[in-house]
This record gives structure tokens, sequence and C-alpha cells, in this order.
């Protein structure tokens, strides 16, 4: 029954929603939204979903923290496919509202960096309220809590509203980025177009403890597409870093830099290794010199040879 079931950040009409529905599969999974992040992977923790759909980064303020640090803690979970989607907001008010009658606005906290300007410009004396999701922000209004909630054009429907202005996004091209975590299993094989996610956390403090992390991934030719530093909850200064490295866990460049990162590194969690969103294996750029599958093989070979002494 599980099996059926995919969980997203909801309720319905969220920017979350409307990404779980470009994926082929969802046409034959029942989507059963959730109040908040934690819920949705819970949800999948306890078996009650196979998976659940999450924002993880937006290109306008990076990291979504409470996603991150869910997937950093608790029972390990892991990312099989990842989405990204251009995001822009409609102001979502109920009917016969006027710019000049709103007070209050409400939506996600990881919209506001993404329509601060244009607030500025045309709400300079409006107070700002966080919400859930941006649908649970529109939900909101409907009830009367809010004037106007930034949204997606699409939820003004479902919550009886009307978008008073839409294409609102203060930087073109601002994307969002989610994840579809399910309970860990086997990867998907490689595609050629791969990305892995990994939580490291530094051993003691030294200097340059960060540089040889980063050194793992800089000598084998591995490029990494996120780095983002999360505080441990253990005082002022202890530090993990969720990093997303280009490749696939079964690359043997990835494998290696994993390697040498648990050698050094107290721990490691691994997040996955899946399809990258939006770019085909020959989108991929050339692979640094000495760093295939082949040249891997070729040097434990070689070293086996010569310990053998077969010179
Ligand atoms: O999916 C939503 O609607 C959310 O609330 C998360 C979110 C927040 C900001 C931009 C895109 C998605």
């Amino acid at each position: 029954m599980s099996a059926t079931r995919y969980a997203y950040l909801g309720p319905e009409g969220t920017f979350t929603e409307v990404a779980l529905r470009t994926l082929p599969e969802a046409a034959t999974r029942e989507l059963v939204p959730m109040v908040s992040v934690p819920a949705a992977l819970d949800a999948v923790r306890n078996g009650q979903a196979a998976a659940a759909l999450v924002p993880i980064e937006n290109s306008v303020e990076g990291g979504i923290t409470a996603t991150l640090d869910e997937l950093t803690t608790g029972a390990p979970l892991m990312i099989y496919r990842e989405v990204l989607l251009s995001i822009t907001f409609a102001l979502l008010v109920r009917p016969g509202t006027k710019l000049s009658d709103i007070k209050t606005v409400t939506a996600h906290p990881a919209a506001q960096p993404q329509v601060r300007n244009w607030m500025a410009a045309h709400l300079p004396n409006a107070v700002w309220e966080s919400a859930a999701s941006n649908a649970d922000g529109a939900r909101l209004v409907q009830e009367g809590r809010y004037d106007a909630a930034f949204a997606g054009e699409f939820a003004a429907a479902t919550y009886g509203l009307e978008p008073l202005v839409t294409e609102i996004h203060d930087a073109e091209n601002a994307q969002t980025r989610f994840v579809l975590v399910g309970r860990p299993a086997r990867p998907s094989a490689p595609t050629g177009a791969d990305k892995t996610s990994v939580v490291i956390w530094l051993g003691d403090d030294h200097p340059g403890a960060l540089l040889e992390l980063l050194q793992e991934f800089a000598v084998r030719g591995v490029n990494l597409m996120l780095i983002q530093s999360r505080p441990t909850g253990e005082g002022i200064g202890n530090y993990c870093f969720a990093v997303d490295a280009e490749g696939h866990i079964a690359d043997r460049r990835v494998g290696e830099a994993l390697m040498g990162l648990k050698r050094i590194c107290p721990n490691v969690r691994f997040l996955g290794s899946y399809p990258r969103a939006g770019v085909t294996p020959d989108e991929v750029g050339a692979l640094r010199t000495g760093t295939s599958d082949t040249d891997f093989t070729d040097a434990s070979d070689w070293l086996a040879r010569s310990q053998d002494g077969r010179v």
C-alpha cells in the first residue's frame, strides 16, 4: 500500500506538488500532502509513504536548511531523484482586495529573498509572516488571517483567491531544486550525468581541516556543485558540511574520494547518487586526465603487478 504513496510538502498547490507532478511515475502514485518537510520525511521513515518530494535548495538563497538538517540527522534516508523548477510568484488576495489594502503578507521563508525587492518597491509597509509553505500561506489568506500570500499563480483557484500581481521574481531564472527521498537502498545505475550527495563531519579542529576535505575531491578531478556548512548543534564553531559532487558513487574517482573522506573524517553520511536534472551525459564536462574508471583500474593493476614483482 505504502509503495503507491508519495508524500510532499503540502498543502495542495505548492511548488513542490508541481515539481512532483513532473515525474512520470507520479501519475500512478497516490500523492499525499504533508504539513512540513519533517512530516513528509517521517512518513517515509515510518513506512507510510514510499518516498517524499521536498525542496532542498534555491538559486537565490542557497540550501533549505530544514531539509538539509532533516537529512543530516535521524534515521538515514537517501535521495533518488532531483527536480528543478523555475519559480515565479503571484501575489494572491481575496477577491476585491487592492494593493493599498494589504497590511500583512505571508509565504514560505524561502520565498522572502526572492520577492524582497518587489516588496520594498510595492508594499514597503506590509508586515511579513512566515507560513509552512507557499500554499499554506494562500490557505491562511483564504481564512482571513493575512491579507496576501506570495505563491504560485496556480494555487489561486484552490483557495478561492485571485492573483493581484503575477510574474514576481527579483532574480531572473530563479530555480528551486527538489529531491525525491526514500529509505536507503541501492542507488540506480550511473547514467553518465549523475550527482552524489554526502554530509561530512570534520574531526578535530585544526588549520586546513576544510581544505583536506576539499582535496579528497580535487585530486581525483571530482567537481563540487554545492557545499553548505550547517551547525551540528554541539556548540559554536561545530559544523558539518553538506556536499554535492558531480558523478556517481559507482564511478571510481567518486568512490575513492569518499573513501578518502571516510579515512580522515569521524563521520560521513552517504545521501545518494542520482541522475542530474536537466543535464544529458554529453553536456557533462570532460574528465580531468587520469580520473576515468579505466585510469583507476590500470593504476591498481599496475600496483598489484608491482607488489608481485611483475615489473
Ligand atoms: O513548494 C512550495 O510552495 C514551498 O513552500 C517551498 C518553496 C519555497 C520557495 C520557493 C519554492 C518552493
